[in-house]
């Protein structure tokens, strides 16, 4: 096997419900080891991306590959695909699911023996192996419904928002298995809208929308493009905003970012600024609960490219 090949290659790719194309040439390639974060409002296409990629879906165009060799139905060998939702039995132990699992894909019973031993160890679940499913956390289901998903050994690991529902001691171990996994050299990609997940865990992300994967690139490259050296300046108000406070916030830069209790900006930011700003704030008779200066995250750029899009669907509507 060539290890120059990329784990997954996603080429001019179009998928189509009726006449409404929702991937309109999509590119996305993911390196073996590397962990891609999928981001993207909700109704962009991610879970359509994913079952196009698993061979779910017809594409009406384009071409996917997973270790350079073109997807088909019968790809599932080579992928490991995680839903959203926990696809177990819940009377059965988690060995007897993964053993249940493995005999489905194929695995003769000794094959399926190491191949839970495998996926055990790699999940991290030697210890819970014993417990009935129906027994066990959120957390610990998601890691059995993990190991099921590679019970073969995937070169591709598609896990679909794999912590959503999960506490966050939960989530941290989900995390430690993940990344894992992609050092065991699985490409994972990762469909989440945890965005400080995706910061924490991926080397490159991409956000989906209109149909294709821009901008992507690492976290932290990103974030430098958009806001360069900006910090985010963040007020939490204690009642919301009259219309005319509003209007003064959005003329001093600020725009809501959750409801009206919450504004946010980037700027330039030392203490004299936080200074001015609060007395400002006062004049004003916004009473403040909190003033916080951040650097930006993926949040704040998602929030960015959500702010762009409404603007330009406002700009492009008939006056
Ligand atoms: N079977 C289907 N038939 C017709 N339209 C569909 C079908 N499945 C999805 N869609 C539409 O295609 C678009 C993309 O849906 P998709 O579920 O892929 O988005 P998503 O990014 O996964 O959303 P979410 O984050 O909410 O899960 C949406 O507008 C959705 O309504």
């Amino acid at each position: 096997m060539n290890e120059a090949l990329p784990a997954l290659q996603v080429l001019d790719l179009r998928t189509r419900y009726g006449s409404r194309e929702v991937l309109k040439g999509l590119n996305l390639q993911v390196a073996k080891g590397e962990i891609f974060g999928l981001l993207g409002p909700n109704g962009a296409g991610k879970t359509t991306l994913i079952r196009t990629i698993a061979g779910r879906i017809r594409p009406v165009g384009g071409a996917v590959a997973i270790m350079g060799r073109p997807v088909s139905r019968h790809s599932m060998r080579r992928i490991g695909l995680v839903p959203q939702e926990i696809a177990l039995y819940p009377h059965l132990t988690a060995q007897e699911n993964l053993e249940v699992f493995g005999r489905l894909s194929g695995l003769n019973r000794s094959q399926t023996q190491e191949a839970v031993r495998w996926a055990g160890e790699a999940a991290d679940i030697e210890a819970r192996l014993g417990e009935r499913v129906e027994h066990l956390s959120g957390g610990w289901k998601r890691r059995v419904n993990i190991a099921a998903a590679i019970l073969h050994r995937p070169d591709l690991l598609i896990l679909d928002e794999p912590t959503v529902g999960v506490d966050v001691d939960a989530r941290n171990g989900l995390h430690e298995v993940i990344k894992q996994l992609s050092h065991l050299g699985m490409g994972v990609l990762l469909a989440t809208h945890d965005l400080d997940q995706a910061e924490l865990l991926c080397s490159r992300v991409g956000f989906l929308r209109h149909g294709v994967i821009a901008p992507h690139g690492s976290p932290r490259t990103l974030i430098f493009a958009a806001f360069g050296n900006q910090r985010e300046i963040i007020i939490e108000l204690r009642a919301a905003a009259t219309k005319p406070q509003a209007e003064a916030l959005q003329r001093a830069g600020f725009a809501p970012s959750n409801g009206n209790l919450n504004w946010s900006m980037m700027g330039e930011s030392n203490e004299r600024t936080v200074q001015d700003l609060t007395s400002a704030l006062e004049r004003a008779g916004l009473m403040t609960r909190e003033i916080r200066v951040r650097e930006p995250g993926l949040d704040s750029l998602f929030l960015r490219l959500s702010r762009d899009a409404a603007t330009a669907a406002r700009e492009s509507e008939p006056a």
